[in-house]
């Protein structure tokens, strides 16, 4: 009961910061101006009246256990509860879906809502939402040298491995960087690491796509930006699947909600430590892609589809939940996990499976797919099987379970790409957290490790 008062009192009041403002015209810029000396205000009277206030107790499990459950980050843009799962300044991902601006003639969240909404605690109006569009296509073409770059590296060289490259080969121009070898005070670091965050943000389609284009479809010519179209529009042209309007939809629900899962995760939290050393956002996002490019985080839906595709190879036709019983048996008695299942901090379906398996109930030809149909049956039947083999404390599908096989429904059916459209969706979250970390003038991140002899010593002594 005390749980859901203070629940429903959290969401409440970030309730309130999200509320959809009417008419205003601001740019992002502007907007920040105005929230960040309350957030720096609010931060100042934390530490003079509870620094020293206790959060939790640190045990050896938490030592030795990655760390699980162990509150020791702040990150305001998003809360996972382990139950109900994301929310975004107290935003569920319904909510977004109610609040946040669509593209004209569409009706998913598109990045621009959501990034606005992450950096700020406001829902956008839809002139705001639509001025930030065109900044970000306005500021996305590549520089030469990234371009030299991508097109100079092996096919065969997996795109993760050349997306976190060309992200660290876009610091090349960076304003953070080139500010702070000229000598700038801490109170203006978070402005010129938001013109990088900005300028990363708006450029990743084009690098990303480029990457998509070299590996799977050389030799045709990438559509030059479009300055009155959204960034997962014109990232999606830049594809070459522009004329698909259910998978521009797709990706720009994928792309907002994979965009933030509070500060913990691999990739955001990589993000934050390079990030806190003040190497600039390009360096920093660099970092974490190569923490997404991990099987346990977000290379998991790379790895999702290659498993149901072999699944649905070994099973043939008429597939029942019998067989794939038995099919996830032989899985886990390999000794290999479940790709798409389990997680560090929900204990619940995800919200965000839930949300892309909700796309496909309104779309007949994605209900008839035989691979999101198998993905579907796959979800009624692990839950038990993970629960009997005992391990997980999560045998529920997490995101990348789904996020797939809607993808290799469409035609995208490059998997190994798969985790490179994630990559371009993280980059909201991680990013809007290194300008808050800059805006509240957060240190370098140090925690204490302990060698073995030193935790025994230390529990035997208590
Ligand atoms: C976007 C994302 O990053 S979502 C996560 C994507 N990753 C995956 O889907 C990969 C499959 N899942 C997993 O490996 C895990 O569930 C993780 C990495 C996501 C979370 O790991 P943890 O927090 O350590 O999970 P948990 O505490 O439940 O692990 C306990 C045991 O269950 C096992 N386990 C967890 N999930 C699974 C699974 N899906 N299949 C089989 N075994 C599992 C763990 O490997 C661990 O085994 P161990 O005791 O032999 O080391
Ligand atoms: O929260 C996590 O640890 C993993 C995850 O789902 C994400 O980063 O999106």
């Amino acid at each position: 009961m005390l749980r859901q008062t203070r629940f429903a009192s959290r969401h409440f009041s970030q309730g309130i910061l999200a509320q959809r403002r009417m008419a205003s015209t601001k740019t992002i810029r502007e907007a920040l101006e105005e929230v960040i000396p309350k957030k720096q205000a609010q931060l100042a009277a934390l530490k003079a009246r509870h620094s020293q206030s206790v959060l939790g107790d640190v045990k050896v499990e938490h030592v030795i256990g990655g760390m699980r459950g162990l509150k020791a980050m702040l990150w305001d843009a998003s809360v996972l509860d382990p139950l109900e799962g994301i929310r975004f300044h107290g935003l569920s991902i319904p909510d977004c879906q109610k609040q946040l601006t669509a593209a004209p003639g569409g009706k998913e969240i598109i990045a621009e809502s959501m990034l606005w909404l992450l950096l700020t605690g406001q829902v956008p109006t839809e002139a705001e939402t639509r001025q930030l569009s065109r900044e970000l296509a306005e500021k996305g073409d590549l520089p030469k040298h990234v371009i030299d770059l991508i097109d100079s590296l092996p096919t065969t060289l997996h795109p993760m491995t050349q997306l976190g490259m060309g992200v660290a080969a876009l610091n090349h121009d960076s304003k953070f960087a080139a500010a702070y070898e000229e000598g700038i005070k801490k109170s203006e670091y978070w402005t010129h690491t938001l013109d990088d965050c900005i300028n990363l943000i708006a450029r990743l389609p084009a690098l990303a796509a480029r990457i998509y284009r070299n590996v799977y479809k050389p030799g045709q010519e990438i559509p030059a930006i479009n300055k009155d179209i959204d960034l997962v529009g014109n990232y999606v042209n830049m594809l070459g699947f522009g004329a698909n309007h259910d998978l521009t939809e797709y990706l720009r629900l994928y792309i907002a909600i994979h965009g933030d899962h509070e500060g913990g995760n691999a990739s955001a939290h990589t993000a934050h430590l390079v990030g806190s050393t003040l190497a600039d956002p390009y360096l920093s996002y660099s970092a974490a892609l190569y923490a997404l490019a991990g099987p346990l985080h977000g290379l998991a839906n790379q790895e999702v589809l290659r498993w149901q595709l072999d699944m649905q190879k070994e099973l043939g036709n008429n597939i029942t939940h019998e067989k794939i019983k038995e099919s996830l048996w032989k899985t886990l008695k390999s000794g290999r996990v479940v790709p798409g299942y389990g997680h560090g901090v929900l204990r619940n379906p995800d919200p965000r499976f839930v949300a892309l398996q909700e796309f496909c109930l309104t779309r007949p030809d994605l209900l008839a797919d035989p691979v999101i149909q198998l993905v579907k049956q796959t979800s009624e039947v692990a839950p038990d099987v993970l629960k009997e083999h005992g391990k997980t404390k999560n045998p529920y599908p997490n995101v990348d379970a789904a996020s797939g096989c809607v993808l290799y429904h469409y035609g995208l059916t490059e998997f190994k790409y798969y985790t490179v459209i994630f990559g371009v969706s993280r980059a909201l979250g991680a990013l809007t957290q290194l300008v808050w970390a800059r805006a509240l003038g957060l240190p370098l991140e140090r925690p204490k490790s302990l060698s073995l002899e030193a935790i025994e010593k230390l529990v035997e002594g208590q």
